[in-house]
């Protein structure tokens, strides 16, 4: 008999002495004492048992007749055609055949039974070590399996307080634009913007076929690759289907959390990808191939419906990359892609938030009072808008309860945390930490947000919202554009880096990103701007120019407009009451600003009142007149619509005047 915590013994068949009930041993069979009065578990071994906790997961819908073509189809057959389409996907182009693969993980013995496909897509041409082993799918794996992946293989991955994945993404903890390059073909030469200002650094094909194949023998060289089939695009017409294929559980979760996620129906009837991207992100190009000008490759082939991506783990690049693919689809079928967040009220008035990264297209349009339709990526067409994808990635520096309690909410089990700082033992966040990065970020599924507007649709806009911050504060908080001054600064996409981010930048320094997404457009600016124009007057939809950057002097003299006050203006934008505003306006930027916004101090509304140094006001005020003034030069020449060219000399016109 063993002791009990108290010390006292407990006798055969007696009460305790401390006064606890008695222990009541069973029967004696053949003379071996039981210790529990249930049925022992049926497991034979500890295998079994645990084999025991796992049950197969039921359909969420039933199966019907013969209206889902894949009910036709045994279990076994459907999973063979799944594996022959990612072995074609992997398929060495140069060598054998498509991989040997097998569905599970390797660390389960018994998934290693399951027999493989040899899918032939390209005549053998020899056969390599690498036809000879084995590579392990890990097939659209959930949230909770792909926790256990992260945790247990990949350095650097643990659960926070909140049940968050935090994770790191290496070397590069931000997007690496330099190094994005797009396969120059007969095609692509005359449709897509090349040159001055544009995104697009030209690649050939073969170049392309080169690192692609890198990226394929690095992924077969591993004894597991993550294969994730999802949807981009909430409007059903224009869905298209994207496959990422990657090394890590962290970038299967964040595609996962990202894009749209198929019921298990619409995955097992996805058939073949309209889209693959390659992440072979921990393993580098090769700089002695051509055009590599560093060990970072993200090459986009949109003949081939490919992308590869070497040299860089930072996820975002996954769905930005596809974010540009979008920017090339969706025009071509007269569907206006952009670079902005996304809200309803509940009246159904839909706003955008245009903005570059860090000016507020995700806290702004996580509005406790609104529906979400989405933080970054949308899409406008005939019928309305509709979000791109199907989850949210907020900046997380600074983040706090009080100010974006939606967003600090949604940290949560299944969200990937990016580059964050945490107490060792607690777990607990400390989201004011840069050790690792000023970017810090969260990947969370839109549905974390507890008013999104699922499916994340919604009709024409109301109001566009162009969100621009200003280091130098001398832009208006807030000022109502016409049309020809939304184009302006749609086409402009002003913003500025704030010194201290960078070495060196000991001032403000203005970027001017077209259509306030320069690095993801692929056609002209003139194109998406044309576009806007024509939706924006045909909807009657009114632009505004938000500053939400620094008020009462420059970086390092003012301070960043209070997130508090910006809501507001954001607020009367919705409410539309600040239409009816009364109006003057500014000088050199010729913007129109409202005298009064409700729960905002009326002197804060001309930037003017808040300098106390007029002079050096001024001086910041032509100095930034100038350098739009520079920048819009590129696109002087650039007739925008088709037709009549009174826009375009509007344009030209609705720029700073000095
Ligand atoms: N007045 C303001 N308006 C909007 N955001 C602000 C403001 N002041 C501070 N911020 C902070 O700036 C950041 C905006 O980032 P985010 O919304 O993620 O930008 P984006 O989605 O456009 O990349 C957030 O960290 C937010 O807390
Ligand atoms: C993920 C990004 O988007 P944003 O900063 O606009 O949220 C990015 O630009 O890398
Ligand atoms: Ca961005
Ligand atoms: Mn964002």
């Amino acid at each position: 008999m063993a002791s009990n915590g108290n010390g006292s013994v407990a006798n055969g068949n007696g009460t305790a002495k401390n006064g606890l009930t008695k222990i009541q041993t069973q029967k004696k069979h053949n003379g071996i004492c039981h210790d529990d009065s249930v049925p022992t578990v049926k497991a034979q071994t500890i295998d079994e048992l645990h084999s025991l906790q796992k049950k197969r997961s039921a359909p969420t819908t039933p199966v019907t007749g013969s209206q889902a073509p894949f009910a036709t189809l045994s279990e076994e057959e459907r999973h063979k055609q799944q594996l022959q389409s990612i072995s074609a996907s992997l398929a060495s182009l140069t060598r054998e055949t498509g991989p040997k693969l097998v569905k599970g993980d390797p660390a389960r013995k018994a998934d290693t039974q399951v027999s493989h496909v040899h899918h032939h897509v390209t005549p053998t041409i020899a056969v390599s070590d690498s036809a000879l082993k084995f590579t392990h799918v890990l097939y659209n794996l959930s949230p909770a399996e792909l926790y256990e992946q992260a945790i247990k293989y990949e350095k650097g991955s643990f659960i926070t307080a909140t049940g968050a994945l935090a994770t790191l993404s290496g070397a590069k903890t931000g997007r690496s634009p330099r190094d994005k390059r797009v396969v120059k073909d007969d095609l692509t030469e005359n449709e897509l913007w090349w040159g001055k200002g544009s995104p697009n650094i030209e690649m050939d094909e073969h170049t392309f076929m080169v690192n692609r194949e890198r990226a394929v023998d690095y992924l077969n060289s591993l004894d597991k690759v993550f294969v994730n089939d999802q949807f981009l695009n909430w409007d059903l017409e224009n869905r298209i289907k994207v496959r990422i294929v990657s090394a890590r559980a962290y970038h299967s979760l964040f595609m996962h959390n990202m894009c749209i996620r198929p019921t298990p129906e619409e995955l097992e009837n996805f058939g073949t990808p309209d889209f693959t991207i390659y992440n072979a992100g921990q393993f580098p190009c090769n700089r002695y191939t051509h055009y590599m000008t560093s060990s970072t490759s993200i090459d986009l082939n949109l003949a081939r419906r490919e992308m590869v991506i070497l040299g860089t783990q930072y996820a975002g690049e996954m769905k930005k990359g596809l974010f540009s693919v979008m920017h090339y689809l969706m025009p071509k079928r007269q569907i206006l892609s952009l670079h902005s967040g996304c809200n309803m009220g509940k009246n159904g008035d839909v706003a955008l938030f245009f903005g570059l990264s860090g000016t507020g297209k995700t806290t702004l349009s996580t509005d406790h009072n609104r529906y979400l339709i989405g933080d970054d990526e949308h899409c406008w067409g005939e019928n309305g808008v509709s979000n791109i994808e199907g989850g949210c990635y907020a900046k997380c520096i600074d983040l706090s309860r009080e100010k974006e309690p939606d967003i600090w909410n949604a940290i949560r089990f299944g969200t990937v945390l990016e580059n964050v700082v945490f107490d060792e033992h607690d777990r607990d966040v400390d989201y004011s930490d840069k050790s690792v990065t000023e970017n810090t970020r969260a990947a969370y599924p839109i549905e974390y947000i507890p008013n999104a507007k699922l499916p994340c649709v919604g009709p024409h806009p109301k109001n566009v919202i162009l969100l621009a911050c200003d280091a130098f504060g001398v832009l208006p908080p807030v000022s109502k554009l016409n049309l020809a001054q939304t184009m302006y600064h749609f086409i402009s996409g002003y913003t500025a880096l704030v010194a201290g981010t960078e070495d060196g930048i000991k001032e403000p320094q203005a970027t001017f990103s077209a259509c306030f997404g320069a690095a993801f457009i692929m056609l002209h600016p003139t194109k998406y701007a044309a576009m806007l124009a024509e939706k924006m007057q045909k909807h009657g939809a009114t632009g505004w120019l938000v500053n939400t950057g620094w008020s009462a002097g420059s970086y390092g003299q003012g301070s960043r407009i209070k997130l508090q006050y910006t809501r507001k203006i954001i607020d009367a934008i919705h409410s539309g009451s600040l239409l009816d505003a009364e109006y003057k306006k500014t000088e050199i930027f010729g913007l129109e600003i409202p005298t009064e916004v409700e729960g905002v101090p009326s002197e804060i509304l001309d930037p003017v009142n808040t300098w106390s140094n007029k002079k050096a006001y001024k001086e910041t005020l032509l100095k930034l007149a100038g350098l739009f003034k520079n920048n819009f030069e590129t696109f002087t020449n650039h007739k925008i619509g088709k037709g009549n060219n009174n826009l375009t000399e509007e344009i030209l016109a609705a720029g700073p005047i000095f």
